[in-house]
């Protein structure tokens, strides 16, 4: 889905281009204005937490940092539970691991191994698909606990990076929501 075209502009005037950051040759998105934006967040929760209800979805995995601070609000509105998905080495219980690449560089995210049960129906959120290595190193995580891929839902899908044909295996069917494309 991509938004109506009135919640489309105010979502893209509120995310600046931030060129050659973390590196050269790469143009950051940087959305901290729209969170600073009370009007654009809300719209943007509420537009996710839509997205929520249509797939059915019982849980919310946020993909660290910048899914959390989508997915958690996004939780609290559609009354779902919100599941984090974190960089290696910071969840204190058991885990699932799982190795991916990004834009700039390469990482590891982590699941806490008894967050999702079979028959959990997920949907994943982040602020960005780029290559879409991290989303898909979820929908791995997400699997290989027994749970049901929901979906994928983005604000900003960075349509040049092909993240979207990246994740169509591991989707197997299941819907990539973006906001906006670019
Ligand atoms: O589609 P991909 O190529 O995997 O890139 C997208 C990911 O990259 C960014 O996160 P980043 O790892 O930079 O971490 P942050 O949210 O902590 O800034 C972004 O928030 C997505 O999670
Ligand atoms: N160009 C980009 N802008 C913001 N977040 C990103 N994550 C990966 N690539 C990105």
């Amino acid at each position: 889905m991509t938004a109506p075209a009135a919640l489309r502009e105010l979502l893209l005037s509120r995310i600046t281009d931030v060129p050659d950051y973390p590196q050269p040759g790469v143009m950051f998105k940087d959305i901290t204005p729209l969170l600073a934006d009370p009007a654009a967040f809300t719209a943007l929760t509420d537009a996710l937490a839509d997205l929520c209800a249509r797939h059915r979805a019982d849980k919310v995995v946020g993909l660290e940092a910048r899914g959390f601070i989508l997915a958690a609000p996004v939780a609290v509105r559609a009354g779902v539970g919100f599941v984090p998905v974190r960089k290696a080495g910071k969840l204190p219980g058991a885990t699932l691991g799982q190795a991916y690449e990004l834009e700039y560089g390469t990482a590891e995210i982590e699941m806490h191994a008894d967050a999702l049960a079979p028959g959990d129906r997920v949907l994943v959120i982040d602020d960005v698909l780029a290559t879409g290595g991290t989303a898909d190193a979820s929908l791995q995580l997400i699997r290989r606990a027994g749970a049901e891929v929901a979906g994928v839902a983005v604000l900003l899908e960075l349509g040049f990076l092909d993240g979207r044909q990246r994740l169509e295996q591991g989707l197997k069917g299941a819907p990539l929501e973006a906001l906006i494309t670019v």
